[in-house]
């Protein structure tokens, strides 16, 4: 049976793995595939010193695997969006199947990737794009092919929720987290795509899509990072019950699909509060089935190689099957159509219940005046926690309150922020109990 050729460009931490997995476990691949998947060609900057690469062709030019006529699968591994663009979509014109880790590509540029890969007949796969190791675009739009799915939530950034867990199990500060984050490979080239919440936002658009048969509308997506959070936040959702996590949420509602990610208060008893270090979940819940849930590492060399490997095994398989009897990019066919046209919301159209942190000034009547101000806008208050006023210091209030639209909690804080008892910006994170709503 012919190999399939293998041309990876990039040999960091995730191209560094997947030549590792390619070498070390090639006869049971080749089981597995019913053919050898070998490494024709590597393109690097650099050696990466966990890599022998002595035998292997290599390269400097990432274009020259592109144009390499003896590779069948460019797999590109570089990162970003322009060049990866340019790379993958002069593979696809070369006729290539393309394998690509990248989700800042696939959910800026796939509605655009995805067309030129079906005029050419040719296979763009995107396993590890999404929480690196768990094969999470493959159980939705194959395992859960039966079902309307309702809504998806989950922890899709192994360097926020690495963070978030240190931070709350041993009090260390974000900065020193952040950077062993970095150091263990996890964190993307520019990690403020990790900690402002875009690196899970392209993720999140790329489910959301593979959902509900809509196209990638990244731009529509609400994005709040992490970086804002605070030891304090971390306490005080401890003491109510919670812990902070940093989530990608997407609904369908008769209205449209949200589209958002954020920091939100988790109940101690949900799954996904359980979820730490660099290990990602993702809950998904269709007619059919239920609520299903997947779990595993998120992020890091092998894992996110495991990824790689096995689109790389889809491909060896599909590499003969017509182009029409393959599965959809996206899960639905049609590209770039969709019979469901409902809008992606915006974010003052989400409904949610709230945790507020406010720092007032310890006088008497505050807290009647912030209780008005909420009930004017319809919102009732769940919980009310004022912290003891040491004299001449302003005295915290944390609020929790009940569902109410995200437009009226805007009005709330807009108001709050001008009282003159209250002194700087009202911390909002919203509180998502994820298995009620189910
Ligand atoms: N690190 C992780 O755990 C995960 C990363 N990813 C994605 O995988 C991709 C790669 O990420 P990492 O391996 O972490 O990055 P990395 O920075 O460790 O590796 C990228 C490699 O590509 C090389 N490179 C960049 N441009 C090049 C060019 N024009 N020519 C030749 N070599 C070039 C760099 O020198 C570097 O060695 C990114 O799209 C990332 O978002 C996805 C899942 C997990
Ligand atoms: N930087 C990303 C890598 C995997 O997608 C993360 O931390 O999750
Ligand atoms: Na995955």
């Amino acid at each position: 049976m012919k190999s399939v050729r293998v041309g990876i460009c990039g040999l960091g931490t995730v191209g560094g793995g997947t030549f590792n997995v390619l070498m070390r476990n090639a006869d049971e691949i080749a089981r597995r595939a019913g053919r050898p998947i070998v490494i024709e060609q590597v393109a690097m900057r650099r050696e990466n010193p966990d890599c022998d690469t002595t035998g292997v062709k290599t390269t400097n030019d990432v274009f020259e695997v592109a144009h390499n006529p003896d590779v069948d699968v460019l797999v590109e591994l570089i990162g970003g969006y322009e060049v990866a663009r340019e790379l993958v979509l002069t593979a696809i014109e070369n006729g290539k199947h393309v394998v690509t880790a990248n989700k800042a590509l696939i959910a800026v540029h796939g509605n655009e990737i995805f067309q030129a890969a079906h005029e050419k007949g040719v296979i763009v796969a995107f396993e590890a794009a999404v929480a690196g190791g768990i094969p999470v675009i493959k159980s939705l739009r194959e395992g859960l092919g039966a079902n309307r799915i309702e809504w998806l939530a989950g922890i899709i950034n192994g360097t926020g929720n690495y963070i978030l867990t240190h931070m709350r199990d041993e009090g260390r500060a974000f900065e020193d987290v952040l950077a062993e984050a970095q150091a263990l490979g996890y964190a993307e080239a520019d990690p403020t795509f990790d900690v402002e919440g875009i690196d899970a936002a392209h993720k999140l658009t790329i489910l959301a899509s593979i959902a509900y048969g809509v196209p990638l509308q990244f731009d529509k997506a609400y994005t709040e990072g992490i970086s804002r959070i605070t030891f304090d936040d971390v306490e005080q959702a401890d003491n109510l019950g919670y812990v902070i996590k940093h989530l990608g949420i997407s609904k369908r509602t008769e209205a449209g699909f949200e589209l958002r990610v954020h920091p939100a208060l988790v109940p101690k008893e949900c799954l996904l509060a359980n979820v730490s270090g660099v290990k990602n979940a993702i809950e998904v819940m269709g007619d059919a089935v239920g609520p299903t849930i997947y779990y595993g590492a998120g992020a890091g060399a092998e894992p996110t190689a495991s990824a790689v490997v096995a689109d790389l095994l889809d491909v060896a398989r599909d590499i003969s099957t017509e182009h029409r009897y393959r599965v959809p990019y996206l899960a639905f066919s049609g590209i770039g159509e969709s019979d469901n046209d409902l809008p992606i919301l915006p974010m003052e159209e989400i409904s949610t219940a709230y945790y507020l942190r406010l720092l007032a000034v310890d006088r008497p009547g505050v807290l009647a005046r912030v209780a008005t101000i909420l009930s004017e806008q319809g919102i009732s208050i769940e919980a009310i926690i004022q912290k003891e006023a040491i004299e001449g210091e302003l005295v915290p209030i944390i609020l929790l309150t009940h569902r109410t639209r995200e437009k009226h909690m805007n009005e709330v804080i807009r108001q709050l922020e001008s009282l003159a008892d209250i002194a700087g910006s009202v911390t909002r994170i919203r509180v998502e109990t994820l298995d009620e709503d189910a």
